[in-house]
């Protein structure tokens, strides 16, 4: 079986125009004439990115929230985007996602110029996918690569909500409703991208593991990464759900579906955006981690990899 990355290792032989940025970048930054827009696209496959009965509403926000995430990265105002469509067979459940898209369009400011539209045979999972287009607010949007040796690792928001979410939905649950939300709708931080741009070397949003996704942001940058696990922020609800301990602090920090901005900045700098600072990096490679200043191991998995 091909994995995630040794597929888009493949692709990189192919896509050598810089504007793909090595595809090692949350999205692709094409500059024709003067213009530069930003654009990316990210796919949502029933039952792996979303549950057969969550609601068609919401799994329409997710459609266009974790894709407004990847602009929001580069710092990119949403513009337009075309969809992609798998048919269910079911007109109510077409319908509902429809009305779901429009909404959640509207409020991420995103025009719907295009897409296509097709079936999959019968009792197969529904494929939804979006390309979305955005406009830099820098003339030069935030990589993945920039993080310097004498940067702080930055986080915004809390982490694990989306994971807690999932987890309490896979077992019945449907409380505390801000897990469950944050695992079916989650929030762009469009606002604080646009902010970041400025004064961030690195940014980039946290969908497959904050660990996974910081150890890809230090790679990128050629640096080693190190968090001290204790200081990854939780929220009050997923203490009181899941706990506090370190066991539960790995939980959050591999479980993905975050949708926060991972950033490296000075780490005297004022930040224009609220973010706990939960470590730094250093020369070399890799990731190393501590709990409150002791060394603990780094588990096996990081984070989320398809194949
Ligand atoms: N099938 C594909 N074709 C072309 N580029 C791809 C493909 N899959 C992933 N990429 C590129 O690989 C890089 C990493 O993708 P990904 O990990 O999905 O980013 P993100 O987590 O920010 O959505 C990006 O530059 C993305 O455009
Ligand atoms: C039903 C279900 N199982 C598991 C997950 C967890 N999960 C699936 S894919 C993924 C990572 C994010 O998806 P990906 O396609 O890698 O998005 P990208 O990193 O490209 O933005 C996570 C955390 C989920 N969201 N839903
Ligand atoms: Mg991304
Ligand atoms: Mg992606
Ligand atoms: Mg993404």
């Amino acid at each position: 079986m091909t994995t995630e990355p040794a597929f888009i290792d493949l692709l990189r032989t192919i896509a050598t125009d810089p504007s793909a940025r090595g595809l090692d970048d949350d999205a692709a930054v094409l500059t024709i004439d003067k213009q530069t827009l930003v654009l990316t696209k990210d796919m949502l496959v029933e039952g792996v990115h979303f549950l057969p009965d969550d609601p068609p509403a919401d799994i329409a926000w997710k459609l266009v929230a974790v894709n407004a995430s990847d602009l929001a990265a580069k710092g990119a105002t949403p513009l337009a985007c075309l969809t992609g469509h798998s048919l269910s067979r079911d007109a109510d459940w077409d319908a509902a996602f429809v009305q779901g898209l429009k909404a959640a369009l509207d409020h991420h400011g995103l025009l719907l110029i295009g897409g296509d539209t097709v079936s999959v045979p019968p009792g197969q999972a529904r494929v939804l996918s979006l390309t979305a287009i955005g406009l830099p607010s820098v003339p030069v949007p935030p990589s993945r690569s920039g993080a310097l040796v004498t940067d702080g690792l930055f986080v915004t928001g809390t982490i694990g909500d989306g994971w807690a979410g999932l987890t309490l939905l896979q077992t019945g649950k449907t409380e505390p409703a801000t897990l469950i939300a944050a695992y079916r709708r989650p929030k762009a931080r469009i606002a604080d991208g646009a902010a970041l741009a400025q004064v961030a070397h690195a940014v980039m949003d946290v969908s497959d593991g904050l660990l996974i996704d910081a150890a890809r942001m230090a790679r990128a940058s050629g640096l080693a990464v190190r968090i001290d696990l204790a200081q990854v922020p939780l929220s009050p609800d997923f203490v009181a759900t899941i706990g506090s301990d370190q066991a539960a602090a790995i939980a959050a920090a591999t479980g993905g579906d975050d949708y926060q901005l991972l950033f490296a900045a000075d780490a005297e700098a004022h930040l224009p955006v609220p973010a706990r600072r939960i470590g730094g990096f250093t020369q070399g490679e890799g990731l190393t981690l501590s709990w409150n200043g002791m060394p603990i191991e780094t588990p096996e998995k990081l984070g989320w990899l398809h194949g």
